[in-house]
């Protein structure tokens, strides 16, 4: 194997059977790069989230093989950052709290406190949310609670970022400002980035390719992976409108209609 095909991650063959016997992805291969955005898209129930979790490492049970740079995900070499679905914050402590925790659990905390808590006050403002930091999250909104989690998912600079729907509680003009946050701040600290989404639109407006899930689960899940390249170059406010965004929307319907 060439050194290329170790660079990024490399999904094999990934199988997850949850008790019962529930088949919730089948023998999936994927390749993404160690810098790159892929956004998943596919009907409730098709395995996005069932994927994010093994590549995550909360999945005990499963067949097939995760490497990172050649190397087994879950190798402690390698950071993974998760956004999930009920944003995985901890009740009991505030929204700066919730950072530091996972700055300091995964050992990316600066030795030097004054270093950490600058660090943490620029994820928090970067994320709109600098005047949250003493809440706790049970006291914020959903859309609110999503930013603490991009947050702190940002603020250990993972190798590898898993989001689960980290916009989906959020307003329409509140969404695409955090889009362009998100690219932002990916730009400045490009991670391997799997991004699933319910949006067709946000699937082509963040991917660098974008990964179609099959309806239903069974032996063998299909993924079809469609090139982003002439989207993903373009500045961020003049995707929506182009000729590209138009067609690739058009693309992706076909498939939806095909597969779903
Ligand atoms: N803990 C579990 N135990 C048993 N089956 C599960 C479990 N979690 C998920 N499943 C099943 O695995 C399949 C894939 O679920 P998953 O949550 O990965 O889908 P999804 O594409 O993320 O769905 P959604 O878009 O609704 O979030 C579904 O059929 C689901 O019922």
């Amino acid at each position: 194997m060439s050194s290329l095909e170790n660079n990024g991650l490399c999904i094999r063959e990934l199988q997850v059977e949850y008790k019962g016997g529930q088949v919730a992805l089948g023998k999936v291969t994927l390749t993404l790069p160690e810098h790159g955005i892929y956004t998943i898209i596919g009907p409730s129930g098709s395995g996005k989230s069932t994927l994010l979790r093994a590549v995550a490492g909360l999945l005990p049970g499963y067949s097939g093989e995760l490497l990172y740079n050649g190397k087994p995900v879950h190798d402690k070499d390698t950071l993974v950052g998760l956004v999930p679905q009920n944003y995985g914050l901890l009740p009991w402590k505030t929204v700066r709290d919730n950072i530091r925790i996972a700055m300091k659990i995964t050992g990316t905390a600066a030795a030097d406190k004054a270093d950490r808590e600058t660090r943490i006050t620029r994820w928090l403002e970067a994320m709109g949310i600098a005047g949250l930091e003493g809440r706790y999250p049970l006291s914020l909104s959903g859309g609110q609670q999503q930013r603490v989690a991009i947050a702190r998912a940002f603020a250990i600079l993972p190798q590898i970022m898993l989001l689960d729907e980290p916009f989906s509680a959020l307003d329409a003009v509140t969404r695409e400002a955090l889009q362009q946050i998100f690219l932002d701040n990916w730009l400045a600290h490009p991670a391997t980035a799997l991004f699933v989404t319910h949006d067709v639109d946000e699937a082509i407006l963040l991917g660098q390719k974008i990964v179609i899930l099959p309806a239903g689960t069974g032996k063998r899940t299909e993924l079809e992976v469609l090139d982003n390249a002439a989207v993903f170059g373009m500045k961020h406010g003049e995707k929506r409108d182009s000729n590209a965004f138009f067609e690739q929307t058009k693309v992706i319907r076909k498939v939806m209609q095909e597969k779903w």
